[in-house]
This record gives C-alpha cells, structure tokens and sequence, in this order.
C-alpha cells in the first residue's frame, strides 16, 4: 500500500507477514472473562455430538429389531427413546449456539474497542498517511476475520475434533475392521486442505485491501463530493472506483473458485469412502457376518462423521484466510502513539498558564526535513503572543507541540514551569485548548456539540457560552434551537457559525492557554469580523498562542513571534516590527498591499529588506513602474483593513456597538 503525505512525499507500506500461531497468540489475551463461557460452548457442542452418535445406534436398533423383524413394540421402545435424546439434542445444541454467538460479538466488540481506542492514541502523522476508507475496512471485516480465527475458529476446531472422536470411536466399536478401512482414506482430506490452504490466505489478503480501498476511494469521493461535481470529475471518480472494484472482483471470484474446488474434491473423497464402505459391507453382509441394520447405521455414522472430519481440515483454511486480517490489524497495533502519560505525573493545581518554548528541535517521524529547529519563546500569563510566518514555516508544528501531540526531539516545552510530558495527557488537554483550523463538529445536537467542552455542563453555562461567542442568536433561529442536530458536512451553518460553535466550545471549557491555529482562515473578511469580537472574549484573560497569516489581531499582540524555516527570525510588537521594516514588514505588507507583486512572497524573509531589490508599485496609467516605491500603510489603524464602522461614526453591523479596544 502507498500513500502520499501533505509534503508531497511517498511513504510505503508493507503489511507484514505473520504465521497464523502468532497472531492467535496476540489476540487471545482478548478473550479473558470470556473464556469459562467458550468451554460452556464446549461442553454443549459434545453433548449434542453424544446425543447424535446415541441418536445413530438407536437407527441401527430400529432397522434390526423394529424394521426387519417388522415388530411395532420394539419400534414404540426405541422411537420414544430417540425422541427423547433428539429433544435434548435439540435444547443443549440451541443453548450452545446462542451462547457461541453472545461470546463471539463480544469478542468481536472487545477486539474492536481495543483497536478503536489504540487508534485514537496515534500521532496526526499516520492518519495522513493511511487512507481512512482503509483504517474503516480494518475497524470492521478485518476485525470480523479475527473472530472466525480466534473464537469461532477455536470453538469450531474443538468440536469438530471431539464430533469426530465420538463418530469414529462409535463406528469402531460397531465394526473396527470397516472403521480402519475407512480410516486409511482420512489423510486425503488434510492433503486437499493442504493443497489448497496457501493460495486462499493470498487470495484473501488481495480481497482485503481490494476492500480497504473501495471503502477508501467511496470515502473520499463523497468526501470530495463538490470537487467531484464542480469540475465534472464523476468519471474519473468512476474510473477509480472501478480499478479497485476489478481487483476485488478478481479476488473474489478466485476465492470462490478455490473454496469451491476444495469442496468438491472432497465430495469426491467422501464418495470413495462410502463407497468402500459398502463394497466391504455388501460382501460382510453376503457372508453373513453384518447385519443391514449394522451397515446402515455404519454408513450414517461416515455420514455425521466427515462434516466434522472436513471442517478440521477447513478450518486450517479458515484460519489461514483470518490471518490476512490479522496482519492487517497488527500492523496498525504496532504503531505506538507518539506520547503517553507519564510514569510519575506532576502534581500540579490550575497552572496560570506561563508558557515556555526551549530550544526546541523536531523533526516529523520519517520526515527528512527538521520542521522545527531552535525554537525559544515564552508567553507570560493571559498574554497574547501571535506566531506568523510563510506557509511551511513550522507553524502548526508549534500548535501539535504545545498541545503534546508529540514530543520535541530536543528542548523542552513547559507550562508554569513544568515540561508538557509530565503533565498527565487529559489533563495537559484541560488545561491547554486547541482551535484548529478547521471547524470540527460532531454527529450531534448543537447543545452536544458545545457541550463536548465541558461534559457535564449545565444548560446554563452552553447558553452563557454561546452568548459569548456570539452564536445564541443563530443558534435560537434553528428550526429545533439547541437541539438541532448538525453534522460535519452540514450545510445548515456557515464557516463563520461554525467557528462561533467552536468558540462557544472553547469557552465553555475555560482553559487558561488557548492555542488558536488559524482562527480565520476559511473565512470571508466578513465573517472574519464577526468572530473577532468572540474570539476577544474568548481570549481574555487567558494565556493565547494565535497561530495566523491573519495580521488583522496583530496590533492586540503583546508580541509577534515571525517564524521562518522553524526558527523565530524576528519578535516583538507590531507597531515596532512594522517600523524595523523587516520580514514582518514584508508580511503585513503583502497582507495589506492592494497593488501586491506576488514576488515579494518569495523573498527570504530573513534577508534585509535592503540588500533585495524592491518591488516596485505599477504605474497604470503610465504603464511603467512608479518612480518611488512608498510601502502603503495599513487603511484603518489599529486593526488594519477591516474597519468597525462607517465614516459617519455608524456601526458597521446593525445592532452591534461600535469596535472599541478592550471589549
Ligand atoms: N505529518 C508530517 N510529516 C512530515 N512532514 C510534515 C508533516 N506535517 C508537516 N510537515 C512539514 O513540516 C514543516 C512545517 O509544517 P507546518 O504545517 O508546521 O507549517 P505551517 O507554517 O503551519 O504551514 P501553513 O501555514 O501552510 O499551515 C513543513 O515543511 C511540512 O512539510
């Protein structure tokens, strides 16, 4: 399996081999608790195998004494006897199935929770680097195969052994001779399995990543579905989805043709076998040594006795096809998360929220490129530190190092003095709070999605919070209010509303360091505006880390950190950066500039200004470059280009008060 990163590069995957003793071995630990309920299952299973084989003898007594004989009281004597054992066949064989299946879903639900959760702990590097259509079939039929091999597969194998002990030891002892004769044919059916066993696990594995990719590449599309629409790619997408579903068509197919052979071929056996079976009867009988009760009963007992006999030796193909499963699931529990709770956590109350980056180095996991690289910063207690520069810059490194989505290679990153890793991780996570770029909503009600901030909030307190981040008013217009449900790909809310949902969120958790990644990206300067002022109220008071291209929250900033190739390459206020007229010049400028030459981009943000050649403003209406290139100062200060309010002094918005400092 390939797939390709943001960075553009290629990583491969290769799903490991293993041999199906090993990943029974790994997955049995899982049926703890369950395990005096498997051999509950056992002891039913044998039971109905002593009831059948008692069943088999009783035949043998009918055909003799009740048949031959044509005597009706021998048949009464036996039919009631037979009825008897069948019904309580019938009753241990229905207990046993039912708790088979209770155990097995259990197991099934176990092995997936466990997966589930390790899932959960691992870096954002592996999601970006496994498709999620792929994770999804592993989450589900590839944790279903597991089942057929560890539980259903162990129950099968003990069962069909000990059918088959009772079968065979009742076909011995109603004639050893015949039974021996049969017995010589018995390897042939481990040798057909045998045959068969390594072509079905490669068959298998085929299908499953046949599988793993159709759940992907449906994922995606519809994931993509305005992509797909806007840009007529439907057959493309088709095209796609075809090559994937031709791979498991093909391995499908091949699947059934190999089961299918396997099973004939021992049709082919079992019928060898019966025969023999009667041609040595048919001569006992004409010698008289077997009677034709004896003989019919024989042939039942080969009849009951080669399910159990073909079912071991499938069960080696079962296994076999479940191992395709199990590497596929043990290749993702064997990537470790990235961080874990500390041995010895720091016993610490609610820090104040003093921030400190060390001299810190990191380098993603497979990554060539450092991200990060002597990196030193510190933010003071409800501080607003805005951190800016190019895109690739390390950024969002920053944000997944605070909040401990992974270790530094080297340095530290403290908080109130403490290094991140020896906070325990949920309460690391309580104490610092992420805004991501993206709006994430749960499949929930809005209340719920609000709630997920603080579980357990009063009605109360989300309201307070939506009314902080500006979000009651839209929130009451839904048609069931708090209660509507929304979705991730809802079209009810606007990029905006969905970022108030996320301040209100935010909010309601009452961290007291907040790292904000990009809070207005995505947004129209419009509805950039709006959520100024919730982000304001969202900020206050608490320790902020604002990660933004977005230089309008510049002039709020105790200080601005200019981050370049993983190093802070200029700090301090705005209005100081501004008039050094370094990189964070060029960036405001670039930002603000109407008559903006791309080119200026490009430029090293930490050269001086100087020693490049200055872009020069276009003289339209000479159709020459300007004399004189003037760096255009920001329209409206302090906040940049977005004004607050109309040249007649009115608000900008209806009913909201005019923008002031400190709201
Ligand atoms: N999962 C990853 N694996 C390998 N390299 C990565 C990974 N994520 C980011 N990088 C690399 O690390 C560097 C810093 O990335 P980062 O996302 O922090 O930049 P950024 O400044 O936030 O960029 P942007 O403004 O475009 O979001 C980039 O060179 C990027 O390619």
């Amino acid at each position: 399996m390939s797939d390709v990163n943001d960075a553009g590069d290629e990583f491969e995957y290769e799903t490991p081999t293993i041999p199906a003793r090993t990943a029974f071995r790994r997955f049995w630990p899982l049926t703890k608790g369950l395990r005096k309920w498997l051999l509950v299952v056992w002891l039913c299973t044998v039971l109905a195998a002593l009831a059948e084989t008692e069943a088999i003898l009783l035949f043998g007594d009918l055909t003799d004494h009740a048949l031959e004989k044509g005597s009706l009281t021998a048949f009464w004597a036996s039919a009631l006897k037979w009825l008897g054992i069948a019904v309580v066949g019938a009753l241990v064989a229905y207990a046993g199935n039912s708790l088979a299946a209770w155990a097995t879903e259990r197991f099934v639900m176990r092995l997936r929770e466990h997966v589930f959760d390790h899932v959960q702990q691992l870096p954002p590097h592996f999601f970006q680097r496994h498709r999620q259509g792929d994770l999804l079939a592993r989450l589900t039929s590839d944790v279903e195969a597991i089942e057929t091999m560890v539980v259903s597969g162990l129950i099968g194998a003990a069962s069909a052994a000990f059918s088959a002990l009772f079968y065979a030891a009742a076909a011995f002892w109603l004639r050893w001779d015949l039974a021996a004769a049969t017995f010589v044919l018995a390897p042939l059916f481990w040798l057909a399995a045998r045959r068969f066993s390594g072509s079905i696990k490669d068959v298998s594995r085929e299908g499953r990543v046949a599988d793993g990719a159709i759940t992907s590449v449906v994922e995606e599309s519809l994931g993509n579905i305005v992509l797909t629409q806007a840009y007529d790619r439907r057959d493309a997408e088709r095209r796609r989805l075809s090559e994937e579903a031709n791979a498991w068509f093909r391995a499908s197919v091949r699947s059934t043709r190999l089961n299918e052979a396997y099973e004939q071929l021992v049709q082919v056996i079992e019928t060898v076998c019966v025969l023999a079976v009667i041609g040595i009867g048919a001569w006992e009988i004409s010698t008289g040594r077997m009677t034709l009760g004896q003989l019919l009963a024989f042939a039942a007992f080969l009849g009951y006795l080669y399910p159990p006999v073909r079912g071991l030796a499938q069960l080696g193909l079962t296994v076999t096809a479940a191992t395709a499963g199990a590497e596929r699931l043990i290749e993702i529990l064997d990537v470790s998360p990235s961080v874990t709770d500390p041995s010895r956590p720091a016993h610490t109350g609610r820090p104040d929220g003093t921030v400190e980056v060390r001299d810190v180095a990191f380098t993603y996991p497979g990554a060539e490129r450092t991200a990060l690289e002597g990196l030193s910063f510190t933010v003071s207690p409800g501080d607003l530190v805005i951190v800016t520069g190019p895109s690739g810059a390390g950024k969002s490194t920053v944000s997944k190092l605070l909040l401990r989505f992974y270790d530094p290679d080297a340095g530290e990153v403290l908080l109130d003095g403490v290094p991140l890793r020896d906070f325990p991780l949920a309460r690391l996570r309580e104490y610092v709070t992420l805004l991501p770029q993206e709006t994430l909503v749960l499949h929930d009600t809005v209340r719920a999605n609000i709630a997920c901030g603080r579980p357990g909030a009063s009605d109360q307190a989300i309201e307070e919070a939506a009314r902080a981040a500006d979000a009651h008013d839209f929130i009451v217009r839904l048609p069931d209010g708090y209660d509507t449900r929304v979705d991730p790909n809802s079209a009810r809310l606007s990029g905006g509303q969905l970022q108030r949902l996320a301040i209100a969120r935010a909010i309601l958790r009452d961290a007291p360091v907040l790292v904000l990644d990009e809070p207005t990206t995505g947004l129209d300067a419009m509805a950039a505006r709006r959520v100024v002022k919730p982000l304001r109220r969202l900020m206050a008071g608490r320790t902020t880390i604002m990660i933004t291209h977005d230089l309008n929250l510049a002039p709020d900033a105790d200080r601005i950190l200019v981050v370049d190739r993983g190093r802070v390459v200029e700090t301090g206020r705005h209005e100081e950066l501004l008039a050094r007229g370094g990189a964070y010049a060029r960036l405001h400028r670039s930002q603000n500039n109407a008559v903006m030459d791309t080119g200026e981009l490009r430029m090293p943000l930490w050269e001086e200004a100087s020693a490049q050649p200055q872009p020069q403003a276009y003289d339209h209406a000479a159709h020459v470059p300007a004399q004189t290139w003037v760096a255009p100062q920001p329209a409206y200060e302090p906040y940049g280009t977005v004004p607050s309010y109309l040249p007649d002094g009115r608000p900008l918005f209806r009913g909201e008060e005019v923008w002031r400092q400190g709201i």
